[in-house]
């Protein structure tokens, strides 16, 4: 028999691919065939030939990071009873949980709580977790709600236990149709029917508790007072630090406890910069080091609960598993979106991202750390490098070079925070187990003015400088030679609610295209990490695909211009039917879409949603992402601050999916200006196609007018602006407002008379 101890912990498993490669080739070619083309029949031709080739030398290069980004799939499988072997179950590593919330209105509670409930649920030693909670709304409703909810855990994690319940969420658990659902034999028992229903009660009083105050028909510092005075008079962007252990769990052994839980406040005041969500998570780190210190860190969104109750040891199966222990920086899971709506309308579901781009990285360095979902190492958060890490040594003597290590732990960490930074370091940190006496230290290390002078958000912790701080942060720790792993199982192990409507995806995909462009245009720029330190080739240039989809809007705005452009001037900008090359441009939509068509199928995806996700496709590139680009622009010229703006998470708590709701899938609008530049396209094609119904264009002037391409390309995009045509016609949130229509009617008319000048 095997030794236990020569196993290893996890395994990592190619999958085949050989179809998608050979039509990867057949689309490469065909592009650079177009390329050619272009490039031997330039002189006949003038402007639009030029953006034409501009724009397909763009899309060709993309192409090519693209085929490399998917060459090689991996995928991951963990072993976790071999892991249970080798470590005794009281010896494993401590995890600090960290969730972070901002505003109780975006984020209702509730669905916080959830998340806090399944994460203090899961399977895992409760003396080894301890669960962190940022409120940056400084809410004394999310505080309520937190205190009840672990009132509440006192039954919900024994009975999680007990049964073996796999959704650790209770409003999952209870509305999931999964009604009486666990995995034991004994679920049917008698006694299961009874601690179910009993449990189900008390999780309906803890709603309907939260809703009360929620919907401020009683104030919480009616029903607690004294914790709640430190919420009077304080406003959500000036208060001090508050910092509340809502349960210290004391009796580690017993079956029945439940893991610690930590309520913290930052402090937060005018004009002083609080870094958003990266500066939240430095608290959290900087919090937890100084009271649990746990080597090890799970960090969720509020709206992303554990749905796999052992998601944290099959974690531990990579991190501990790797061959040279510490090649793995940090396990991301996939977002994963529950009860979203039918077929993806807003196409912001990614799972074909997730499973065919992340799946590539993961093949080359690793998948990027993308907020949520994922197990860090303390010790690489504080900065070490893959090569300093030499089991048993002090690394933070070998991290330091020149100063002696003290003055160089005070330089990086700050002076409260030295002796906790040190410990991780050296891999020798232990529990206090004494919360609360450390709640005053832990106030100093939350205050705004405690990272001035240190290394915090620079060199250690989550990066500054972007609203894409996950990215950023990951790339960081990739370009130190770090490597990271995606596991990314089936039933997944965390789900978030994806924004619903229109508003609410584009303010997020606008967040995100300005905080990757700030990078690409930063200091940090991946190309730097390549050149000057450890940052794999082809890691580079998958963080330039993610990096830049901001810039993308600008070739395929141009690209999309083009059709009208042609079509109103009557010239061409693609091949005319005589020609060979004719059948370039229309083998290249053919066999791209067969391939976007083929992902989707093999992901058991519908149709619609693959055309839903093309569409959006076009649809927040033009919108959301062109403001991204212009949100940078202006924080280049000094203009203005980039700002995080969190996205909307509906309480849609309801488990059916799949129910009918005729209007859930329909476009939103509101008045934002993210959809003129949408509006105005769809009139620009509009009045193209108008001008050639009408036979209004302009003899061609070198003989040869605007073809059949021409026409279809613009037909095509009407049909992708479908949902813009509908909003000229809808009301309320489902019509476009006037003001943009005017806007738009506005640009269009413009466009028309410059190519008519
Ligand atoms: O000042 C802030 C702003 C946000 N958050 C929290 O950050 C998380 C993410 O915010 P959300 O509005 O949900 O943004 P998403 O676009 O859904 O988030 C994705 O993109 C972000 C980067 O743009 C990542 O940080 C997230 O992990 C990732 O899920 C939430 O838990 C917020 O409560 C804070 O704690 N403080
Ligand atoms: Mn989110």
């Amino acid at each position: 028999m095997a030794n236990s101890n020569s196993l290893h912990l996890y395994e990592k498993v190619e999958l085949r691919n050989t179809l998608h490669r050979v039509i990867e080739f057949i689309i490469l070619f065909l592009l650079l065939s177009l390329l050619v083309y272009r490039l031997l029949s330039f002189n006949n031709h003038k402007l639009s030939w030029s953006i034409a080739f501009l724009c397909e030398l763009w899309f060709t290069f993309s192409w090519v990071i693209t085929m490399s980004n998917k060459w090689n799939l991996v995928d991951h499988k963990p072993y976790p009873d071999r892991l249970l072997q080798r470590v005794p179950k009281d010896e494993l590593p401590a995890v600090d949980l960290f969730v972070t919330t901002a505003d109780p209105e975006l984020e209702p509670p509730i669905i916080t709580v959830n998340t806090v409930l399944s994460l203090l649920a899961v399977e895992y030693p409760t003396d080894k977790l301890a669960c962190y909670v940022s409120d940056d709304g400084c809410s004394p409703i999310t505080f309520y709600s937190l205190v009840e909810a672990s009132k509440f855990a006192k039954i919900w994690v024994p009975f999680c236990k007990k049964y073996n319940v796999q959704v650790r969420a209770p409003f999952r658990y209870f509305t999931n149709n999964s009604k009486l659902s666990g995995n034991n034999n004994n679920n049917s028992s008698m006694e299961f029917k009874h601690e179910w229903k009993m449990v189900k009660d008390e999780y309906e009083q803890l709603s309907s508790k939260i809703e009360d105050v929620v919907r401020k028909s009683v104030n919480p510092s009616d029903i607690i007072d004294g914790d709640f005075l430190v919420f009077s008079n304080v406003q959500r962007n000036n208060h001090p630090t508050i910092i509340k252990v809502v349960w210290e769990n004391k009796e580690a052994h017993s079956n029945r406890s439940v893991p610690h839980l930590v309520y913290i406040s930052r402090e937060k005041r005018p004009k002083r910069p609080h870094h958003a969500k990266a500066g939240a998570m430095n608290v959290l780190t900087r919090v937890s080091g100084l009271m649990t210190n746990a080597p090890y860190m799970l960090n969720v969104d509020c709206d992303m609960f554990a749905s796999s109750p052992n998601i944290i040891l099959h974690a531990m199966c990579m991190l501990l598993g790797s061959k040279n222990e510490n090649e793995n920086a940090f396990v991301q899971c996939p977002q994963v979106f529950y009860g979203g709506l039918k077929d993806d309308p807003f196409g912001n579901h990614m799972v074909v991202l997730w499973k065919y781009v992340a799946h590539g990285i993961s093949g080359i360095q690793g998948p990027f750390y993308s907020g949520t979902g994922c197990v860090h190492r303390r010790r690489v958060i504080y900065g070490l490098s893959p090569n300093y890490v030499k089991v048993g040594e002090t690394n933070a003597k070998s991290m330091m070079q020149g100063k002696s290590v003290d003055e160089e732990l005070l330089d990086m960490f700050g002076k409260e925070f030295t002796k906790s930074a040190a410990d991780a370091l050296n891999g020798k940190a232990e529990c206090s187990n004494m919360l609360t006496k450390t709640i005053e230290a832990a106030c100093l290390v939350a205050g705004v003015g405690y990272e001035y002078g240190t290394q915090w958000g620079k060199k250690v912790g989550w990066m500054y400088g972007s609203t894409t701080e996950d990215i950023l942060t990951g790339l960081s720790i990739h370009n130190k030679g770090w490597r990271s792993i995606l596991y990314a199982p089936d039933p997944p192990a965390f789900l978030g609610c994806a924004p619903t409507g229109g508003p609410a995806s584009m303010t997020q995909q606008k967040r995100w295209a300005t905080g990757l462009l700030e990078i690409l245009l930063s200091k940090n720029c991946p190309i730097f990490g390549t050149l000057f330190a450890n940052l794999q080739f082809r890691q580079c240039l998958a963080y330039f695909w993610i990096l830049s989809w901001g810039l993308r809007s600008v070739p395929e705005l141009c690209y999309a211009a083009l059709p009208a452009y042609s079509i109103i001037t009557n010239s061409h900008f693609l091949p005319k039917g005589p020609e060979r090359a004719y059948y370039i441009p229309i083998s290249v939509f053919l066999f791209y879409n067969l391939y976007t068509l083929l992902e989707y199928l093999r992901t058991s995806l519908s149709i619609r949603a693959w055309w839903n996700n093309q569409r959006m496709g076009r649809i927040t590139t033009m919108s959301a992402w062109l403001f991204g680009f212009l949100g940078v622009i202006l924080k280049l010229l000094g203009i203005s601050e980039t700002v995080f703006e969190v996205t909307r998470k509906d309480q849609s708590t309801s488990s059916d999916e799949g129910t009918e709701d005729t209007e859930a899938g329909k476009f939103t609008f509101d008045q934002s200006p993210v959809f003129v530049p949408p509006t105005a396209m769809l009139f620009m094609q509009l009045t193209a196609l108008a001008t050639a119904l009408l036979r209004l264009q302009p003899p061609a002037r070198d003989g040869v007018g605007s073809g059949s391409l021409e026409t279809m390309c613009s037909v095509l995009l009407v049909v992708c602006l479908l949902p813009f045509l509908k909003g000229l016609f809808g009301s309320g949130k489902y019509g476009i407002p006037m003001s943009t229509i005017f806007k738009s009617a506005g640009l269009a008319l413009l466009f028309y008379t410059l190519c008519r000048y």
